[in-house]
């Protein structure tokens, strides 16, 4: 897809995040935004374009020798280490990160080896009991191996596991074990980076691990930035379930997008409700986008905050503060004194559940669907997420559907779901297609609007390229702008732009929102012609335009034409 660019079309380039409308969307984490987070996670700038690389089992970097693949992120492969024998390290604990740079396209590539750039240097300088600690940054020199050659490997302390997999194996409705230690020692962390004149840029269960002393440490500092004034200029990226809800009005321009601290403190927040509450996000939904949704109509004072029934009174008016819906309003909180909150809260003994509170099954079905989510698709986005989100981001198909499904409580919607057997859809991109069709309840976004919308971009063809413009895959996706949405549809627990199942899945949820978006903003008429030409510029471009503008008509009575092939006669 082409988001246009230059001018104010710029700012609409990651999903039209810069519309500085109100609602909502979500993402970009990270989902993603889910990726995450969920989270959905898990993005944007191009941290979209994801590496992973495949190490093996007794590769020697330096003085450290691989042992085991611990996960993957946006950009990069964490794999545990041990010193080799006969070295300094012999025998030391470590945990090295692959950040690889090398199958990028080169365009991409400048731009990651920046962001790589930016995370070797605050891992490096990062120093503080609660900050996970990185020894070196080796380069890697292996030109038998392509794939590593010229990445860069980050050898740190190893944690034990992160807050994610604490999350994933808790029960709903009470404190994860320690929580009050993790939320102090990922408040003293923050606070610490915040001291520093930094921000964390994206705070998510994923990038809080524990070591195996059971203390928190912050880690993964690939969005860290320094504040300049008020504000940090980041990559358009994040975990859709840890993102605050101004993030999705902010303008995008040459720098990023501005970020202010109090981003950080709205993550902490929605952290230090899913730990005290054994992984329920305060926002509903079955997915990062959902999450991320309700978490905008809250902001935009829609939707009272609900935080869950069992949160102990300190720690609610703690999470309140941090959730405030407006950053102004959060301004008050700095990290330090939200660390001095904590300790207030902790000393107060106020890590037990709230007892005698009736109201909990209502919310626990969420949970358990919101459970669901996460679990499948810690990101990233990340967004964001997300890893989680970074982000990511949680948008798994297989759990739970696109933000208007989701809301509407709809999980499947009847859209007509089969394209014409003598159609030329090949047949193994089908089920993509009819499942990413099937997570959408409005009625336009059948399987034969988004095959139509395929064949007009790419001609099905999963390997397409036009660097010229940016665009790659099956569904011709602007790696920053897929990031913002990507949704793993093939569940392999990667979302790649180039992976025909990936890329479709995230047409279809982006489409859905387009479609939504459009109806908000009162146009009702050729739909499924409006929502092809936002594909190509943006949802703001249409709703200026009243209609599909005259530079992107040809796209968009080629893709009316591919859907009057594809449609069903009935
Ligand atoms: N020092 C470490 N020790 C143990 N596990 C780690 C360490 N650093 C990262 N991990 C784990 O490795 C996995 C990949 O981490 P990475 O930072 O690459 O991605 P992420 O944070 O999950 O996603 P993203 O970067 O897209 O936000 C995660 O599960 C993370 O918790």
């Amino acid at each position: 897809m082409t988001h246009e660019r230059g001018s104010d079309d710029e700012a609409d380039a990651p999903a039209d995040r810069g519309e500085g409308h109100d609602d909502g969307h979500d993402e970009g984490r990270g989902e993603g935004h889910d990726d995450g987070s969920g989270d959905g996670t898990g993005g944007g700038r191009t941290r979209a374009a994801k590496a992973p690389l495949d190490v093996p089992t007794g590769y020697r970097v330096g003085d450290w020798t691989v042992t085991g693949l611990i996960g993957s992120g946006s950009w990069g492969s964490v794999y545990t280490a041990e010193g080799a024998p006969g070295t300094p390290r012999a025998g030391q604990r470590a945990a090295l990160k692959f950040l690889g740079t090398a199958p990028l396209a080169p365009g991409q590539r400048a731009e990651v080896d920046e962001l790589v750039g930016k995370e070797v240097r605050f891992s490096l300088a990062a120093r503080h009991p609660h900050l996970i600690r990185t020894y070196e940054a080796l380069p890697v020199s292996d030109p038998g191996s392509p794939a590593l050659d010229g990445s860069v490997v980050l050898a740190m302390d190893r944690a034990e596991r992160s807050v994610q997999d604490v999350l994933a194996a808790a029960e709903p409705g009470a404190p994860v074990p320690d929580a009050v230690r993790v939320l102090r020692g990922t408040a003293s962390g923050l606070a610490h980076l915040h001291g520093e004149g930094w921000l964390h840029g994206d705070l998510k269960p994923a990038n809080i691990l524990l070591g195996p002393d059971g203390e928190a440490r912050l880690a993964d500092f690939g969005l860290t930035t320094e504040l300049d004034g008020t504000h940090a200029y980041v990559p358009p990226m994040g975990t859709l379930d840890h993102l605050p809800p101004e993030w999705w009005s902010e303008r995008t321009g040459s720098l990023g997008t501005a970020v202010r601290p109090t981003a950080d403190v709205w993550a902490f927040g929605v952290v230090a409700h899913q730990v005290l509450s054994g992984g329920l996000h305060p926002f509903p939904g079955a997915t990062a986008r959902a999450r991320a949704l309700a978490a905008q109509a809250y902001a935009r004072g829609r939707a009272p905050l609900r935080l869950d029934a069992s949160l102990p009174e300190g720690w609610r008016r703690l999470i309140t503060d941090c959730l405030a819906p407006d950053h102004a309003a959060r301004a008050g909180l700095t990290a330090a004194k939200l660390a001095e909150r904590v300790e207030e809260c902790a000393a107060a003994g106020s890590d037990t559940p709230a007892k005698g509170r009736a109201s909990r099954t209502p919310l626990l079905v969420t949970a358990v669907v919101v459970l669901l989510a996460a679990a499948g698709t810690a990101t990233g986005l990340l967004l964001t997420g997300g890893s989680d989100g970074s982000v990511g981001s949680a948008k798994n198909p297989g759990a739970g559907g696109p933000s208007s499904a989701a809301r509407t409580g709809v999980t499947a919607s009847p859209v007509n779901d089969t394209l014409p057997a003598g159609s030329d859809v090949p047949q193994p991109l089908r089920p993509f297609i009819g499942a990413a069709a099937r997570l959408c309840v409005q009625p336009e976004v059948t399987p034969a609007l988004i095959a139509a919308m395929l064949k007009a971009e790419s001609g099905f063809d999963a390997h397409a390229r036009r660097p010229s413009t940016d665009e790659y895959g099956i569904a011709m996706w602007t790696p920053r702008v897929f990031k913002a949405w990507a949704v793993d549809g093939d569940h392999d627990g990667t979302k790649d732009y180039m992976s025909a199942p990936d890329a479709i899945a995230t047409m279809g949820a982006y489409l859905c929102w387009v479609d939504e978006q459009l109806k908000q903003h009162g146009l009702h008429t050729d739909l499924p012609q409006l929502t092809a030409a936002a594909y190509r510029t943006s949802t703001r471009t249409i709703e200026e335009a009243g209609g599909v503008p005259a530079r992107v008509r040809p796209y968009v009575d080629k893709v009316t034409r591919y859907l009057a092939d594809y449609t069903p006669r009935r």
